[in-house]
């Protein structure tokens, strides 16, 4: 008997042996004795040395050609009757390396290496634990079985990444479960636990033991039997009756939600091509969609995303403590205090993840409806899930001493400072000693709540955005005072709740209002010299927004920017109407906003705000002619003659202004870097991610035009400074306006002189 394995198997009633290739697909820090491994196979390997690999990072290629040499050395062996695929330190494969794709491809390809394991004449079967996400997944989908363990996750994400799976997942997926799961898990990139992955038939087996070993037995079992039937590629698609119909569904889906994607359109074409034509041909198809996707910008725009996120949770403060240095505490009870929208979403969110949760709300009445509102929430949620409500996890309570034994306060009381400086003074006198004070507010100064606390260090901001038990933005405010370790504290629980977590600095709007602002503002300038919300709207939807501004504003609310820009002082009743309706503190101001406010159009909740809705609360928008003589009237009054404008403009305006911004957060060092903003403008204000954040996307646009073009609207409008280009632009462009990732240099560079 020989082994290739590592870990040598035998099975113990019929004795025959399994050969195992370990694929390690655990990123980084295992590198080294991959790289060991695989010189021991390169230098002249016997049929015993073990075949650890790595798939992923730099050593796709070194992966690949291990898993083609030992493969033949496997099916060459008349001593190996089965062969088991699996990974190492509980991962199966994420994949391919997607940084080998921004250069030259080297070592063997994936798709013959998959299909001469399909081809193989002994059972090849994937033993699956941890992750089987796409590569990883087609090369699953090449064995002739599929073992998974329980927690494994398996799925395609290609599409997230702007590509599709064309290592033959969008031909074999579809002729294994069928075009309607198929098209759901291929367009959407959604990724199943193995419970589903059974249900849907991707799987064969699901164990709660050992994977290996099960796979092993498993192996051991059909070693010898008949392959013919167990080669996805094989297999006919079948054909739902109406699939015209689906498919035509299926794009009109994706077209509607991914707007000017165009990854997830490919996907479904592939889909459609494994339905239609024979595997060969359906082969071609996918290769020739995956070379439109693979060089395309939204391609790499989606994939600086991926990394973007991950780059984000090695945060810095201007202190230079950071994520390496600064050890979270930890946090198994918490409590929230005021039960609003933001507080029952984060009530949820918390228990969720696994804490045992207070909830606060000091009125009865309140407090009843929250409860009744959090626990449908939890309940919906678990059955999407399908698992149990979390609903024990959550106590309520009236009374804020019930803060006691808690390790971490998240406060979500209305947004008015000296209501939220009363809670901090009763928190600091009823918390335990080291309890961390958070509060979730979206615009209120951070430092300022500090300073009445007796702990100042102990006080960060966690900006949560509505519904905060689903939208994935989590913005970390530190103030002057915060400790590093409230930050990786309140950073570390972000990430155990599922949130692209980014840590800034405090100012007004922090990053992403402070950067909304200016769009918002150019967006009411623009209506004020000729175009409507429609045409706005139009043009922000067309570049990629889920909602234009104003159509977005009607959703959230109008009073809520109200409410802020008179607590502001900018909106003062009867200013909107008065003599200087249009300048505040010696700037353009459009009152616009604040007029239709005091109209009671409120948006979607009154039926009337930007647009006209059939009854308040529906949905559907529809062009008010109020709206349009509004505008006439509002121009005609302050000698305002309309002027035509196009698209174009109105991206650039509206754009440009909010990078002009970004610029500015990363000279303040609000912001560490690029990603940080780039990651909360796709994650929390529906930026298109296939555009890569606003910062990448000036990247793209390239720095000198966008520097040449807010310089021309400075000089049109010299009244609004905020379209005034920011240093730091200026300075990327003189230094030769380095790529994105080059940034920080710059930026590093800049605060050590200052
Ligand atoms: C002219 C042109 C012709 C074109 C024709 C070309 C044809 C080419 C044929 C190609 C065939 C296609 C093959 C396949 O279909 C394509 C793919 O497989 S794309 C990859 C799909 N996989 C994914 O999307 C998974 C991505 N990863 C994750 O979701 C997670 O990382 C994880 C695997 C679930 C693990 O999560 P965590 O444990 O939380 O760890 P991290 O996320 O923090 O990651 C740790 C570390 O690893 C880096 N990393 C993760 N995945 C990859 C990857 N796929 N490639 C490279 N690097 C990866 C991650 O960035 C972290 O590193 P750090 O950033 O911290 O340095």
């Amino acid at each position: 008997m020989t082994s290739l394995g590592g870990r040598r198997r035998t099975s113990p009633r019929c004795g025959r042996q399994v050969q195992r290739q370990i694929i390690q697909s655990t990123w980084s820090s295992l590198r080294t004795r991959t790289h060991r491994a695989v010189r021991r196979m390169g230098g002249g390997a016997k049929a015993n040395a073990t075949a650890h690999a790595q798939w992923a990072q730099s050593s796709g290629a070194v992966v690949r050609q291990a898993i083609v040499d030992t493969v033949k050395i496997a099916l060459s062996d008349p001593k190996v009757k089965s062969v088991v695929i699996c990974g190492q330190n509980g991962n199966f494969c994420g994949g391919a390396d997607i940084k080998e794709f921004g250069g030259e491809m080297t070592g063997p390809p994936l798709i013959p290496m998959i299909h001469a394991i399909e081809a193989a004449n002994k059972p090849m079967v994937a033993a699956i634990e941890g992750n089987a996400l796409g590569g990883g997944l087609e090369l699953a989908l090449g064995c002739h079985y599929r073992i998974a363990h329980s927690k494994a996750r398996l799925g395609l994400p290609e599409v997230t990444l702007g590509l599709l799976p064309a290592a033959g997942g969008s031909q074999r997926l579809p002729r294994l479960i069928g075009v309607p799961d198929a098209l759901d898990l291929i367009t959407t990139g959604r990724i199943v636990t193995a419970a589903e992955a059974l249900r849907l038939g991707i799987v064969d087996q699901v164990t709660e033991h050992n994977t290996v070993d099960a796979a092993v037995k498993f192996a051991l079992s059909v070693a010898g039997q008949p392959l013919d039937a167990r080669r996805i590629s094989t297999f006919p698609c079948p054909r739902p009756p109406d699939s015209d119909a689906l498919f035509e569904e299926a794009m009109r889906k994706v077209r509607g939600s991914a707007r000017g994607a165009m990854a997830p359109v490919a996907c479904v074409q592939a889909v459609r091509a494994a339905a239609t034509l024979p595997y060969e041909r359906g082969m071609e198809r996918e290769k020739e969609l995956m070379a439109t996707l693979f060089t395309s910008g939204q391609a790499r725009a989606l994939q600086y995303v991926f990394f973007a996120q991950r780059a984000v949770g090695r945060w810095s403060m201007p202190s230079g403590a950071g994520w390496d240095t600064s050890k979270p505490r930890p946090v198994n009870k918490a409590a929230v205090i005021g039960l609003g929208t933001m507080g029952r979403g984060i009530t949820v969110a918390l228990a969720q993840t696994g804490l045992s949760v207070v909830a606060i709300e000091t009125q009865e009445k309140q407090l009843m409806e929250a409860k009744q509102a959090v626990t449908s929430m939890l309940e919906r949620g678990a059955k999407r899930r399908g698992a149990a409500p979390a609903l024990d996890r959550i106590s309520y309570s009236r009374n804020i001493q019930a803060v006691a034994d808690v390790d971490l306060v998240i406060e979500a009381v209305f947004e008015d400072m000296a209501l939220k400086l009363e809670v901090f003074r009763q928190l600091s006198a009823f918390c335990k000693p080291g309890t961390l004070l958070c509060t979730n507010t979206s615009a209120l100064d951070v430092d300022e709540l500090a300073r009445g606390t007796p702990n100042p260090e102990l006080v960060v901001g966690m900006h949560f955005f509505a519904p905060a038990h689903v939208m994935k933005l989590l913005e970390v405010v530190y103030g002057k005072r915060s400790s590093p370790q409230a930050v990786a504290t309140a950073m570390q629980l972000g990430k155990k709740m599922g949130k692209a977590s980014v840590a800034v600095g405090n100012c007004r709007g922090f990053v992403g209002n402070r950067m909304l602002r200016l769009y918002v503002e150019q967006a009411f300038f623009l209506l004020e010299e000729g175009a409507t919300p429609e045409l706005v709207d139009g043009a922000l939807e067309e570049f990629g927004f889920p909602m234009g501004v104003f159509r977005m504003s009607d959703l959230s609310g109008l009073d809520v920017g109200w409410r802020t820009r008179k607590a502001a002082g900018q909106a003062q009743p009867g200013e909107a109407s008065g003599q200087s309706a249009r300048i505040r503190n010696g700037s353009r101001y459009s009152p616009i906003g604040d007029l239709v406010c005091e109209q009671g159009r409120f948006g979607q909740k009154t039926g009337r705000g930007w647009y006209q809705y059939d009854k308040p609360g529906s949905r559907v928008a529809r062009s008010d002619p109020w709206l349009h003589s509004f505008l006439e009237q509002y121009r005609a009054r302050h000698g305002l003659v309309a002027r035509s404008i196009d698209r174009q403009e109105v991206l650039e305006r509206c754009l440009y202004a909010l990078v002009n911004e970004g610029f500015r957060i990363l000279e303040d060092g609000i912001a560490a870097g690029p990603e940080d903003i780039d990651v909360i403008y796709v994650f929390g204000y529906g930026w298109p991610g296939h555009r890569g954040g606003p910062m990448f996307y000036a990247s793209t646009v390239g720095l000198p035009k966008v520097l040449e073009r807010l310089e021309h609207y400075h000089q049109a409008h010299p009244d609004v400074p905020d379209l005034q280009p920011c240093g730091l632009l200026r300075r990327l462009v003189a230094s030769g306006s380095p790529p994105v990732h080059r940034w920080r240099e710059v930026i590093k560079k800049l605060h050590s002189q200052l």
